[in-house]
């Protein structure tokens, strides 16, 4: 069985993949000061709870916070008796080209999305993604990623009203009924909901007129359906594109080394 990790910059999922469906997944906050031992005590407990008792043989990490590669490395070697693949490592390939600035670290999220999104839905495609930022991931005609855009997340750009203005309350985002607020939650999720709106909107279609040609535009993130209610912005929803872009990375590398 397959040990797929997506670690981003809040939360960290660990899933199990039969070859054919995920198992189950699991979600902790990331921290970079996890250990081994407490992936694996936290790992085994929630397996247990779910009546889950597989062998895991082999694992693959997307991590765009470097620091916690190692623990999680040390994880798959202690307890799995497996070397993982690194997605962003010289050793783990990509079945994809990356076309962008010589020097750039582009974010190993960002690139298993474009392979996942080229892998379910062919080229010419864009990948938006709802998490501590919001970035938009553009895949060539062959599936090339050739580069995007990256914005506040959601949650970020509510807490930074809160960060900086004293009278501003932490608020959670929804969908408000009216632009007009007429108290000062109500005004903060208006300004950030129908914001990040006329942001998708127009960074979409921006960009298909950059390209040049129609574009499909695949959504994933916790927080994408919100925004898909009522609006035409995305032609797709697919809450485990990551995972899945992880299994073919993963799958490409077994077969090719
Ligand atoms: N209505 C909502 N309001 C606030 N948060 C929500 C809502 N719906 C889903 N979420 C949150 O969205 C998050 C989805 O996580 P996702 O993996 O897309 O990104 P993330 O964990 O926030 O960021 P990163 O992947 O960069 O760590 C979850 O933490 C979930 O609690
Ligand atoms: C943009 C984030 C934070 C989104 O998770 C991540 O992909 C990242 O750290 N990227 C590095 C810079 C880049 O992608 O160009
Ligand atoms: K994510």
């Amino acid at each position: 069985m397959l040990l797929t990790i997506d670690c981003g910059n809040t939360n960290t999922v660990f899933a199990i993949w039969d070859g054919t469906a995920f198992v189950d997944s699991w979600r902790r906050a990331t921290n970079h000061q996890s250990t081994a031992d407490e992936y694996y005590t936290w790992l085994r407990t929630s397996m247990s709870l779910r009546g889950i008792d597989v062998a895991i043989t082999d694992c693959i990490i997307s991590s765009t916070v470097p620091r916690v590669v190692f623990n999680l490395r040390v994880l798959c070697d202690r307890y799995f008796d497996t070397r993982p693949w690194v997605v962003g490592k010289p050793e783990t390939k990509l079945p994809i080209d990356t076309r962008v600035d010589a020097g750039t670290a582009v974010g190993p999220d960002r690139l298993v999305n474009t392979v996942a999104g080229y892998n379910r839905h062919g080229g010419d495609i864009i990948i938006v993604d709802f998490g501590t930022a919001t970035t938009f991931d553009v895949a060539d005609s062959d599936g090339a990623y050739i580069g995007g855009v990256i914005a506040p997340g959601v949650n970020l750009s509510l807490e930074a009203l809160h960060m900086a203005a004293a009278a501003l309350p932490h608020v959670d985002i929804t969908q408000p009924l009216r632009v007009v607020g007429t108290n000062t939650v109500a005004c903060m999720q208006s300004g950030v909901f129908w914001g990040y709106v006329g942001l998708i909107k127009e960074i979409t279609a921006r960009i298909r007129a950059e390209r040049d040609r129609p574009m499909k535009v695949i959504a994933t993130g916790g927080l994408a359906p919100l925004f898909q209610q009522g609006e035409d912005l995305f032609d797709a929803y697919e809450e485990d594109l990551t995972m899945h872009g992880l299994t073919v990375i993963h799958k490409y590398n077994k077969e090719n080394t």
